[in-house]
């Protein structure tokens, strides 16, 4: 496997320079800064001998001699009576980026990794294929170029089908994948290969929590290590029911309830299957306690989630029994929903809700789009109020089948309307 050699960036390099009087120098920097000689921890202002009176300014070394120094530079130099020198200066690896190390030792046509996701210390890379012999060299120079990286991996085979974790390989650095970051105001600290973690869905986490209030009751059936679900509860103030399959992420949302501060009675912690989860909380058997009211019902399982609603069918839209709370959830479901062309991804979408639930959502549902995962895969959170066969007055389901005209509906949506109808009826 191919390693890095930093002993080829050594060299020495003949350049022009100007003796500048210091009264000078912020004048030539607010005119001239593109004509510096610019690396990395390199000073292209610098003393120069024992004249304190003066500095020496290396010029970009595009300007091989004095005739090649662009005229308002040469203008400035003659006006102010300015020495012109040349200066050998060494320059080793330190002097170079990240891009200029990669881009002289990656074969030319190869493609610089840029995009790597950040996880406190970890850099976590996903080469493509022509990069792996690379690989070591990719991860020593993120590694040396970036100050806050203490260790850097790339991700090897599939990712996990249950738990969303995934294997790695190490590529330069501490091998050390427990981690702390700071997100939403709040620390998050577990061991990245146990546990799932996205980075890049801080934003997506924040404009969901932003839309919480106070007086709601959050129920996260995969909350993973909590990125939901502590900032609801410490920014605003929410009461949250949280849950995932993974022991792990148990593990570690309990040590950063613990981490924030955050007292057990505000974020209540289950480790069942999410079904079993929904049901421990709305269907009780037990003649003393009663179905906690939630009121926002969180779903981060994009492979499957929509799958889970089926949960939420049967207990609002059952033609047994009344639903066990009146004011039904909203419920916040991730998906992912193929980008085709002439496709339209809030339908889709909506589509593929209503066929679990078997109803109609509310016309008012939102649907935006989180993030692009790849050109065809498209993640989607579309957000509705769950129906429910409470009473007709409060169902936001007013509409049945025999109100829409055929032309209206298609034969697949009529079939759902006829089950929207016959739930609204079985309801007593
Ligand atoms: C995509 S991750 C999302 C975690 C978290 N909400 C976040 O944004 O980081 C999905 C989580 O669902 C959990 N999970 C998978 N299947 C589950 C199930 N049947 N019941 C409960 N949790 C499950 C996984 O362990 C994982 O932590």
């Amino acid at each position: 496997m191919l390693t890095l050699n930093k002993e080829i960036f050594k060299h020495s390099q003949q350049l022009l320079g100007i003796l500048v009087s210091n009264k000078l120098i912020s004048t030539f920097s607010n005119q001239f800064k593109g004509c510096l000689f610019i690396r990395e921890k390199f000073k292209a202002i610098q003393l120069y001998d024992s004249d304190t009176s003066k500095k020496l300014i290396l010029l970009n070394d595009k300007f091989k001699n004095e005739q090649e120094i662009p005229d308002n530079l040469k203008e400035f130099i003659k006006n102010n009576k300015i020495e012109i020198i040349e200066k050998q200066v060494e320059l080793n690896y330190d002097n170079y980026s990240y891009e200029q190390v990669l881009k002289k030792v990656l074969p030319e046509n190869m493609t610089i990794p840029f995009s790597y996701e950040k996880i406190g210390h970890i850099a976590h890379l996903n080469l493509r294929d022509e990069q792996l012999p690379y690989k070591f060299i990719i991860g020593q120079v993120i590694l040396d170029k970036n100050f806050q990286i203490r260790t850097v991996i790339n991700k090897v085979g599939k990712i996990d089908t249950v738990f969303r974790t995934f294997k790695n390989e190490l590529l330069a650095g501490e091998n050390n994948l427990l981690t702390e970051i700071k997100e939403n105001e709040c620390i998050f600290k577990f061991n990245f290969e146990e546990v799932y973690w996205n980075s890049r869905l801080q934003i997506e986490h924040w404009n969901l929590i932003d839309s919480f209030t106070k007086d709601d009751i959050v129920c996260d059936m995969f909350a993973g290590v909590g990125p939901f679900a502590l900032p609801a509860v410490k920014l605003k103030k929410c009461k949250v029911y949280a849950n995932d399959l993974n022991p792990n992420s148990i593990k570690y949302m309990r040590e950063n309830a613990k981490l924030n501060k955050i007292s057990s009675d505000k974020l209540i912690i289950s480790n069942l299957d999410a079904r079993e989860f929904v049901r421990s909380l709305l269907l009780v058997s037990d003649k003393d306690s009663q179905p906690v009211p939630i009121t926002q019902v969180i779903m981060n399982l994009p492979s499957t989630s929509i799958e889970f609603l089926d949960v939420f069918r049967e207990i609002f839209l059952n033609a047994d029994r009344a639903p066990p709370i009146s004011k039904p959830p909203t419920i916040h479901c991730y998906t992912f929903t193929k980008g085709r062309e002439n496709s339209d991804l809030v339908s889709d979408t909506r589509k593929n809700v209503e066929d679990i639930i078997g109803c109609r959502i509310p016309d008012d549902f939102k649907c935006t789009e989180v993030r692009d995962v790849s050109a065809h895969k498209i993640m989607m959170r579309i957000s509705f109020v769950m129906p429910t066969n409470i009473k007709s007055s409060d169902n936001p389901l007013k509409r049945t089948v025999d109100q829409v005209s055929e032309s209206e509906v298609s034969t697949d949506e009529s079939k759902r309307l006829k089950l929207d109808n016959n739930n609204n009826n079985d309801s007593k």
